[in-house]
């Protein structure tokens, strides 16, 4: 059995954070383990508050995962303040962790600040360099380089400077813009266009949480990082084309749609 590991925020919807994590890593045959960083009281239509994890706590949860269920990849996922990056930092340095996943979540769809602005300098500082590939969203991209984008073409300049921060690897999604869904990737060599048909829905709550997981679930299966984020890109297809109309709101990601006892 391969094991995965998520750090990341609890969402009490169900649709991304924690669960979409954990749905994910399950979906693909891994078992799943958490850190939890922050709780948030959240469903299709917003957040309503939250209540962050105490960096003490967040040292703990790690400690009990790598000292007895190591894991064979990490996805870190929304990280809050400035205290739990550090702390986070410091784990995965102590502990000695190669594949590492970040997504660096900034804000919900609903738009709501999952990261306290103070804490950017500590996500780009002591987060970045640590991990094997990160995967901002256009908006996350915008905030790490300063620069607007439109297109590829501005996805693949931004991708360049994100790789100098330190990255080893940079996914640029491309979800938010129109057109075929495309996400840029880029190893400091050369780029790849990662594509797929874009889907007509309003119910995409979860898809950068969920997309995150599958490419960390895919390099704990043992996947070269490339073949990883192309399986997870047909992962994250399936569950938007297949995404469910549940709550009032934005409607979550379908972790079922390829798994034979689905309703
Ligand atoms: N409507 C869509 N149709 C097809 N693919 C999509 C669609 N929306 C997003 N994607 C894909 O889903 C993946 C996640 O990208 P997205 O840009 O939505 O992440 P995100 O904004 O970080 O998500 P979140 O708000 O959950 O953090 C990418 O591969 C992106 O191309
Ligand atoms: C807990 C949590 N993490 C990440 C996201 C990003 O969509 C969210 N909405 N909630």
């Amino acid at each position: 059995m391969k094991l995965a590991l998520t750090i990341a925020g609890s969402d009490s919807g169900g649709g991304a954070g924690i669960q979409a994590d954990l749905k994910t890593f399950s979906a693909h045959g891994v078992f799943g383990m958490s850190v939890i960083t922050s709780i948030t009281a959240q469903n299709t239509m917003g957040v309503l508050g939250i209540e962050d994890v105490s960096p003490d706590m967040v040292y703990l949860q790690m400690r009990a995962i790598f000292e007895d269920l190591y894991p064979d990849a990490v996805k870190i996922g929304m990280v809050s303040n400035e205290e739990i990056i550090k702390t986070i930092a410091k784990g995965l340095k102590e502990y000695g962790v190669e594949k590492v996943v970040l997504d660096p979540v900034m804000i919900a769809k609903s738009g709501d600040p999952l990261l306290k602005p103070e804490a950017m300098k500590a996500l780009k500082e002591e987060l970045l360099p640590l991990s094997l590939v990160v995967t901002p969203n256009l908006m996350e991209a915008k905030e790490l380089t300063g620069m607007e984008i439109k297109n590829i073409s501005d996805m693949k300049e931004a991708a360049k400077k994100i790789l100098s921060l330190g990255a080893k690897v940079v996914l640029v999604k491309g979800g938010h813009l129109e057109g075929e869904a495309v996400d840029v990737f880029y190893d400091g060599v050369e780029f790849y266009e990662i594509k797929a048909e874009r889907i007509n829905t309003k119910n995409t709550h979860g898809t950068g949480c969920t997309f995150s997981s599958a490419i960390a679930a895919n390099l704990a299966l043992g996947y070269d990082l490339l073949e990883a984020v192309k399986r997870a890109k047909r992962y994250i297809t399936g569950a938007i084309k297949n995404s469910l109309s549940i709550g009032h709101g934005v409607g979550p990601t379908n972790h079922f749609w390829n798994v034979e006892f689905k309703e």
